[in-house]
């Protein structure tokens, strides 16, 4: 038995380039499991649909966008019911961890993972861990049940609570082995799935017949590979609210100025996408793009502009953004961190209002009026909309699929529109931030207007690397 993660990692090559970044198995490390036929065979609602099973065979391409004589490039598993089955009903011992922060949706998978385990496969042993990874030792466990879980896709936040903090891997899997805990799902963020990894790796080297499943959780968006994270949808929908409210205050002032603070500790993408949704925002801040305030090109040139052209002005800003800016003038430290190592943040919103405010102090020929709103704790409490609700059953669903049929070690994630099980490191390697080179970026810049706060000598740099670029060469594979 080997407990190496490179080792583990199974890639498969094919014609062409093709190569499958496939997902652990259980009968990777336990010979001779026996294997049952899928309950769902003989499930009225699905005895009916053809072709219902997935094709063992079937994978799903990374990359759509391809070229006549590229290779076929990265593909991963294709999620779905297989035909036989790891665990009889009576056999599984499931659990369901939420760990980090929260996020809109997150009732919703922990609803559709019972509903899935109970109704598609008979499984009535569902174990609810209480605060996150700490709830594995240190709490008592909640019971789940489809009536429990009945109606908890319509509140905010986790019925089963959540923490940063707390991973303790030998703590974790002895409480896992003790109460006979064969299947563990955990939902969670990069974080989360990090130390789900570790589970898993600790699992494999007891070697007890027990899975670990993710569905990746992250309201900023910030997870690589797949399409997007559930509750992202709803964070900008909920965003709008606010960026309505600002308007309406901006509007009607003179010289009146709104800004909303948006989540984004590291990744932009609800600012970016809010913005784009909204139309009435006119300068969108985000980590991935730096700016500064002051002189030719700067920020409160921009805002002056802007008041002198059109009266009045919003901007959205994401919390991760000039963060550098305020430690340089605060002499905070920037490397500040919470339970879970992640970078404390420093309000930019409340900062930017400050320098905005006295600037125009400054200048007694144009008084402003600035309203702040901060609804970034608002905005993750809500339930999940609609289109989340149908994204988070899909997830939950693809996962108990996954695990029913013996995969472990394994995230169940959406790839170009097709549900997939990803292994946890293509996962967790890096982080998705928004490319400021890709389209998206430009579609924005051009629907606000705002600069680019590029200083002189940056914009000829960037002529220069323009200059040398070939068409496309920049694009990640997916923009769009
Ligand atoms: N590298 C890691 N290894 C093991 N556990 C981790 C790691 N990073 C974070 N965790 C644990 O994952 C949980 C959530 O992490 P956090 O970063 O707060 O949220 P998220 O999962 O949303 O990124 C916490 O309990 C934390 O202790
Ligand atoms: O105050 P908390 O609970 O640490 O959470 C705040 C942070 O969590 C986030 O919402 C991101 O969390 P996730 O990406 O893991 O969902 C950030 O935008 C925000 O800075
Ligand atoms: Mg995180």
């Amino acid at each position: 038995m080997d407990n190496n993660i490179s080792v583990q990692m199974k890639v498969e090559t094919g014609d062409a380039g093709y190569v499958l970044e496939d997902v652990p198995h259980l009968s990777d490390y336990i010979p001779n499991l026996p294997t049952y036929p899928n309950p769902l065979r003989s499930n009225p609602a699905y005895s009916v649909v053809k072709q219902y099973f997935v094709d063992a065979d079937d994978t799903v391409p990374q990359k759509v966008v391809v070229h006549k004589d590229g290779p076929r490039g990265i593909h991963f598993r294709r999620a779905g019911p297989r035909q036989r089955v790891y665990f009889t009903p009576d056999e599984v011992h499931a659990a369901i961890v939420t760990c980090g922060g929260l996020c809109p949706g997150l009732n919703t998978v922990i609803r559709e993972i019972v509903c899935a385990l109970y109704h598609m496969y008979g499984v009535t042993k569902v174990l609810g861990i209480d605060g996150g990874y700490r709830g594995f030792y240190s709490k008592n466990t909640i019971t789940l049940t489809p009536k429990v879980v009945d109606d908890i896709h319509k509140r905010g936040g986790t019925i089963i609570g959540t923490s940063r903090g707390g991973h303790d891997k030998p703590k974790i899997v002895d409480s896992i082995q003790d109460r006979g805990i064969n299947q563990v799902y955990i939902i969670g963020g990069d974080g989360t799935q990090k130390g789900a990894a570790v589970i898993y790796q600790e699992i494999r080297k007891r070697g007890l017949k027990a899975v670990v499943a993710g569905i990746p959780k992250t309201i900023d968006n910030d997870i690589p590979v797949i399409d997007k994270s559930f509750g992202f949808d709803t964070a900008v929908e909920e965003a709008q609210r606010a960026i309505n409210a600002a308007h309406v205050e901006a509007e009607s002032a003179e010289n009146g100025i709104g800004v909303v603070k948006l989540m984004g500790r590291y990744s932009g993408f609800i600012a970016m996408y809010a913005t784009l949704a909204s139309r009435d925002v006119d300068l969108c801040l985000i980590p991935e793009s730096p700016f500064f305030l002051e002189g030719e090109g700067g920020l409160l040139e921009y805002v002056e502009k802007r008041l002198k052209d059109n009266g009045h002005m919003v901007i959205v800003v994401a919390e991760g953004a000039g963060q550098e800016l305020l430690a340089a003038e605060t002499l905070n430290s920037a490397t500040a961190q919470d339970a879970s190592g992640n970078k404390l943040l420093q309000d930019v919103g409340l900062w930017i209002s400050d320098k905005i405010k006295k600037h125009f102090a400054r200048q007694t020929s144009m008084p402003i009026t600035l309203k702040y709103i901060d609804p970034t704790y608002m905005i993750r409490a809500v339930p999940s909309n609609a289109s989340d609700n149908v994204y988070c059953t899909l997830l939950a669903q693809s996962c108990v699929h996954g695990v029913m049929a013996g995969y472990t070690g394994f995230v169940s994630g959406l790839v170009n529109g097709r549900q997939t099980y990803i292994p946890f490191n293509r996962i967790t390697e890096k982080q998705n931030n928004v490319v400021i080179t890709d389209r998206m970026w430009a579609r924005l810049l051009s629907s606000t207007n705002q600069p680019s706060f590029l200083r002189p000598k940056e914009v000829e740099v960037q002529k220069q690397v323009e200059a040398q670029t070939i068409e496309g060469e920049n694009s990640k594979p997916n923009d769009i």
